[in-house]
């Protein structure tokens, strides 16, 4: 017989909620651990003192005395004083945690954790003390930075990293060689220098080799030893584009007013090291002459500016030729008194053209000192122009009168400048935060007809009319404009997943649906195709998501309009490879490759679990796990869902009631149906004969079904819920909220609980529209005795609100993703001993 190999005991050490469920999830999806976990040192000290077999410890170095006195308490017990222990530190550089074998930043837990705790298993047991083994650097640098760490106050090279080896490569050793020898800082200070980022900084090699670059200094305390980490960043490997490109970053951050562009103008002088950048706007048709926007000098001494009426220069530039001059070579320069005021010897001037390409004003940027770095100097000055540009366009439209220049007269819908300006604040906005949001374009079918046949004046009453139903179906922080002619863009803010946007998109689609009224009181049918593209998935600049929409819209117009498409980068090849997981999904029940995952559902209150909800996953022998939200649709539309269907609620059934044999929680499973499904006239019976045969009480299974299916699509859906009613069986009404006849549906259906959309519960403290929908839903729903559950509880700030909102019942990721069976099983072995332990539960 086959030695089983037994699993190895890891204990979780911290007080934060979040980091234990992160390192939970990331160890225990293959049963090769056994977890134990424990908040605090006294809890701590009570679970040892049970004896537990222990070969890791996993602890976040959060630099709290509980998390230290933990430590003193593992470190004294015999039994566990030599266990290795892998740290999780937060993600800013700090200093290694004493004797530390391991340890990763918070962010790779889910990536990283598992490979490092199994490494930290083959690691022969250290004697107990302080830990011998070399010291580990990277807690004070980003990865990659070529380090070196000396003694102090002499300065004298102890260690270094293999970048730095490279870097030095054939040149000797770098240790024991001194700070000041190899590094020569640019300001001429002396070594050591107190902590600071950044500072420029020649590396001096032996042969004579000299590297510029910058340094960043950390004061270290190792084992009791003060010492200087030094990390070397070489920039002769900064590309001259990603210069270019982050200068551009910095300067789309700046507002697109004067004060924005003046900000941007410093930014500017400040990365190239220039020591002018002026801004002008210029309008043709004006004769007041070109308008200073933005100045900054930073010269040696004060300068009195000409008129800039009289600029030999300027005026050339104005007329649409760019001038450069980038040292004393070459011809001698036009004559221009700025120039000579300035003392200028290197000088860019660049018009400012606007879509049209018509010259709106100009830029200079110049130094008072020739310039070897033309390379880096012209692509990001004409990256900065093109962004000086759009900001003066800009202005331009709103000197002309929000009005006039921003607002589309007809519709009141902000136009495309004002729409452009959103996605770019947008994009910035999401690039520093990490949100994702779709972009759609959304043009009138056969608009053209309308206005030929019908005359513009009813033309412009359908745009009107088509106007007023986009904006009333999306959000209020959501962006509806009329980009041009017949043609609309939104964009919808946070979206987690795609299928939130597809609703929208579907609801904007139905928007259109009953026909327009128009003055002369007749009615007229409008419809509409859309093309979705996502950012960042499919573009991260304005332009191209655009493009990308704009792609996807023809796509929904070749189907014969009427509908929408997202943007897919290959349509081909992504038909192509649904029709060949459609065939795969066939055998998927047979070949065994369907598996059931469960997720807790929790009572608001206590956080005790109180349900499940089973949830369907796909294991493709080559795919790897495909989720449901992809698959489900695909099973759908080939009537697999049935046979699906039929698996999941027998195999959840009876795994519910092998833990109700074992546990006896009484425990609510729910089990999503599908409108196919619903549309089977034997589906009762089905749900009688699994119910019969797994022996699951019937009160304990809870139907969902989700509110999208339409009482007029499926016939006979009451007669067929009561009939499961009947039989004891709950019902939920899921994703509600997002359909249209929410309150229809809970006074029709025999719903036991509504399920109120993750998509709202994702903007409780961002969408203000959305709290209100969340507060009159658990309102109306008590107000009717049904129960409420949320879906998609992420944060604390989500859990206080529900909470304060009387909520009953809770699940999302907050509390747990859903778990394979083994893993569920655990948790709910590991509730059970907490419980006849007398101690709190796990939330
Ligand atoms: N972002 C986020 N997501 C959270 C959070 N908590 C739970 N979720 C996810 O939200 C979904 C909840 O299920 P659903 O609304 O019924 O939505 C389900 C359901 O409509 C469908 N589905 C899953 N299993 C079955 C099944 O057996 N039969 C049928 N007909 N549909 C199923 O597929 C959908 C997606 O399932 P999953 O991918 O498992 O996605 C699950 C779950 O993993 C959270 O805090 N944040």
């Amino acid at each position: 017989m086959a030695a089983t190999i037994e699993p190895n005991g890891v204990l979780i050490f911290t007080s934060r909620r979040e980091v234990r469920r992160a390192v939970f999830d990331a160890l225990d999806l293959d049963g090769d651990f056994v977890l134990l976990s424990a908040r605090d040192a006294g809890q701590l000290e009570a679970l040892l003192a049970d004896a537990p077999p222990l070969h890791v410890v996993v602890v976040c170095a959060d630099g709290s005395a509980d998390t230290a006195q933990g430590l003193r308490i593992l470190r004294a017990s015999p039994a566990y004083a030599a266990l290795p222990i892998v740290y999780v530190v937060d993600d800013t550089p700090g200093v290694a945690p004493e004797g530390a074998l391991d340890w990763l930043r918070t962010g790779a837990i889910a990536a990283e954790l598992a490979q490092r705790v199994r490494a930290a298993l083959q690691v022969p047991a250290a004697p107990a003390g302080p830990a011998a083994t070399r010291s580990d650097w990277r807690f004070a640098f980003d990865a990659g930075a070529a380090w070196v760490v000396a003694s102090t106050p002499d300065g004298c090279i102890l260690d270094s990293g293999a970048a730095m080896e490279r870097l030095w490569a054939g040149s000797g050793p770098v240790q024991g060689r001194l700070l000041s020898e190899v590094f020569v800082l640019a300001n001429g200070s002396g070594w050591p220098v107190p902590d600071g980022d950044a500072m420029p900084c020649l590396l001096r090699r032996p042969d004579g080799g000299q590297i510029g670059g910058e340094v960043d200094v950390r004061h270290i305390v190792d084992h009791g030893a003060h010492r200087i980490a030094v990390a070397f960043r070489d920039l002769r490997t900064v590309d001259v584009a990603e210069r270019a490109l982050s200068l551009l970053a910095v300067l789309d951050a700046c507002p697109s007013d004067d004060d924005g562009m003046s900000e941007a103008a410093a930014l500017l002088a400040d990365a190239l090291e220039l020591d002018v950048v002026a801004v002008w706007s210029a309008l043709p048709e004006s004769e007041a002459g070109p308008e200073v926007l933005a100045r900054i000098w930073n010269g040696p001494t004060p300068v009195e500016w000409p008129e800039a009426g009289d600029l030999p220069l300027l005026k050339v530039c104005l007329g649409g030729e760019p001038l450069v001059r980038l040292g004393d070579d070459g011809d001698a320069p036009l004559a221009d008194p700025l120039v000579e005021a300035l003392g200028l010897r290197t000088y860019v001037l660049l018009p400012l053209l606007d879509e049209r390409r018509s010259v709106i004003g100009a830029v200079l940027a110049g130094r008072c000192r020739p310039s070897n770095d033309a390379r880096v100097l012209a692509p990001a000055l004409r990256a900065a122009t093109a962004r000086f540009a759009s900001a003066l366009e800009l202005r331009r439209a709103r000197e002309q009168g929000r009005a006039r220049g921003l607002v589309d007269t007809l519709t009141g819908l902000p136009n495309r400048l004002l729409f452009n300006d959103r996605l770019d604040t947008t994009i910035r906005e999401a690039e520093r935060t990490g949100e994702c949001f779709a972009t759609l374009l959304v043009d009138l079918d056969r608009f053209k007809g309308i206005n030929e046949t019908l005359g513009h004046a009813v033309g412009d009453q359908v745009l009107t009319s088509v106007a007023k139903r986009l904006r009333a179906s999306v959000r209020a922080s959501d962006t509806v404009a009329r980009y041009a002619g017949d043609e609309f863009t939104l964009i919808l803010r946070h979206i987690i997943k795609r299928d939130d946007v597809l609703r929208i998109a579907e609801k904007v689609v139905q928007a259109m649906e009953l026909p327009l009224s128009l003055d002369d009181g007749s009615e007229l049918q409008a419809t509409i195709s859309v093309g979705i593209s996502f950012f960042p998935d499919d573009a991260v600049d304005g332009e191209l998501l655009l493009r990308h929409a704009d792609e996807a819209m023809y796509g929904a117009k070749s189907l014969g309009r009427n509908n929408y498409q997202i943007y897919a980068a290959n349509v081909d090849a992504a038909q192509q490879q649904q029709a060949e997981l459609k065939v795969r999904l066939r055998h998927a029940v047979r070949n065994e490759e369907l598996r059931v995952f469960y997720q807790p559902q929790v009572e608001a209150e206590s956080e005790d679990i109180v349900g499940m909800e089973a949830l369907v996953r796909w294991e493709h022998p080559e795919l790897g796990m495909i989720s449901p939200g992809f698959f489900i649709p695909l099973a759908e539309a080939s009537g697999l869902i049935v046979p699906i269907g039929e698996w999941v609620l027998r195999t959840a059934c009876a795994q519910a009631r092998a833990w109700e044999d074992r546990y006896g929680l009484g425990l609510r499973l729910g089990v999503n149906l599908s409108a196919v499904q619903l549309m089977q006239p034997n589906l009762a019976a089905v749900v009688a004969n699994a119910l019969r045969d797994t022996r699951l009480e019937p009160g304990q299974l809870e139907l969902e079904v989700t509110e999208s299916i339409s009482v007029k699509t499926v016939p006979h859906l009451v007669e067929t819920l009561d009939a499961l009613h009947a039989m004891g069986c709950r019902i939920a009404i899921d994703d509600f909220g997002t359909g249209a006849a929410s309150l229809d549906y809970l006074r029709r259906l025999p719903a036991d609980r509504i399920k109120i959309d993750q998509s709202f519960v994702r903007n409780i403290g961002v969408d203000p529209d959305d709290e209100a929908i969340v507060r009159a839903t658990i309102d109306m729903a008590h107000r009717l005795k049904r129960g409420v559950v949320a879906e998609g509880v992420e944060i604390e700030q989500h859990l206080h609100f529900l909470r304060a909102n009387g909520c009953d019942e809770l699940q999302g990721y907050l509390f747990c993703r859903p778990l394979p069976t083994a893993t569920f099983e655990k948790l709910l072995g590991e509730r059970e001993r907490l419980v006849s332990e007398g101690q709190a539960i796990p939330a």
